[in-house]
């Protein structure tokens, strides 16, 4: 195993150890490459899962489930206001206040779906995705489109200061657009490095002026032009913060987990 790989898993052991509940009857699995070391160490933990069920976040995510031995039931099949206990995902990048980039193995509105219907979502990740700001290391904002309105979508992504957005290409042989678990299109976006509200405090101008744009009035701009299904941008509160205002669900984790080169973990907690 290279020392990336490494780093995922010493990260996904910490955080299922300091945050998966013994008693837990509704997890949330989130997808791709990381992932897969959360849920072995679920299995490590040796709990007691026969009434545990884990709520995929896509078809990868429920293969994986399903292989590990445990119980896969679809976020539309759990019984309404069903809260679930706790979520784990990865992430493509995340900043100093646990604003997350995802979507880049092409999963993100079921992944939100699930941080949203989540007490906590757990964020675990490898050094690499550690940045101070979004869009730093990692270069675009994954959105979900429809199909029809991919080209439309791409005008009004230029028009918000996007370089260069385009529709993300199948990899296989197949020629033609990558399609989503949802049947969707997937546009990539790049940016200029995001603000955070403390940036904007502190006099900077994130509100899209020279196409520099503060998190969350990015992602709530994208998400408002018709035919975008959901944007790949998990800003806002954490769940905990949003009950305390009366609100059920947050995008945010409550804490990201990275694996470092050293072998060592390092955490970032939300404020409470
Ligand atoms: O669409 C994919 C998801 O958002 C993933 O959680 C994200 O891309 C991170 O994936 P990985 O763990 O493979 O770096």
């Amino acid at each position: 195993m290279d020392s990336v790989e490494a780093s995922k898993q010493a990260a996904a052991k910490v955080a299922v150890q300091n945050h998966y509940p013994a008693d837990a009857k509704w997890v949330g699995i989130g997808s791709g490459t990381t992932i897969v070391y959360v849920v072995d160490a679920i299995k490590a933990l040796g709990v007691d899962t026969s009434l545990t069920r884990f709520v995929p976040t896509g078809y990868q995510s429920k293969q994986l489930i399903t292989k590990a031995g445990l119980t896969a039931v679809e976020f539309d099949s759990i019984p309404q206001g069903t809260v679930l206990d706790i979520a784990f995902d990865g992430a493509d990048e995340v900043d100093d206040d646990l604003n997350c980039i995802k979507g880049g193995g092409a999963c993100l509105f079921q992944e939100k779906l699930v941080a949203l219907q989540a007490k906590a979502f757990i964020c675990v990740a490898d050094s690499r995705k550690s940045q101070s700001r979004l869009l730093t290391n990692w270069k675009y904002i994954p959105i979900e489109v429809a199909p029809i309105a991919a080209y439309r979508v791409l005008n009004k992504l230029i028009e918000l200061g996007s370089i260069k957005p385009a529709i993300r290409l199948s990899s296989t042989a197949k020629e033609g657009p990558l399609k989503t678990d949802q049947g969707f299109f997937i546009i990539d976006a790049p940016f200029k490095p995001l603000l955070l509200p403390s940036d904007v405090k502190a006099g900077k101008d994130g509100s899209g002026v020279a196409g520099v744009w503060e998190v969350e009035t990015l992602a709530r701009k994208i998400k408002a032009i018709p035919g975008v299904l959901e944007v790949g941008i998990f800003s806002g509160l954490t769940a905990p913060q949003a009950q305390a205002v009366g609100s059920i669900g947050g995008q945010k984790p409550v804490a990201a987990y990275f694996g470092m080169p050293d072998g060592s973990v390092s955490v970032r907690k939300a404020a409470v």
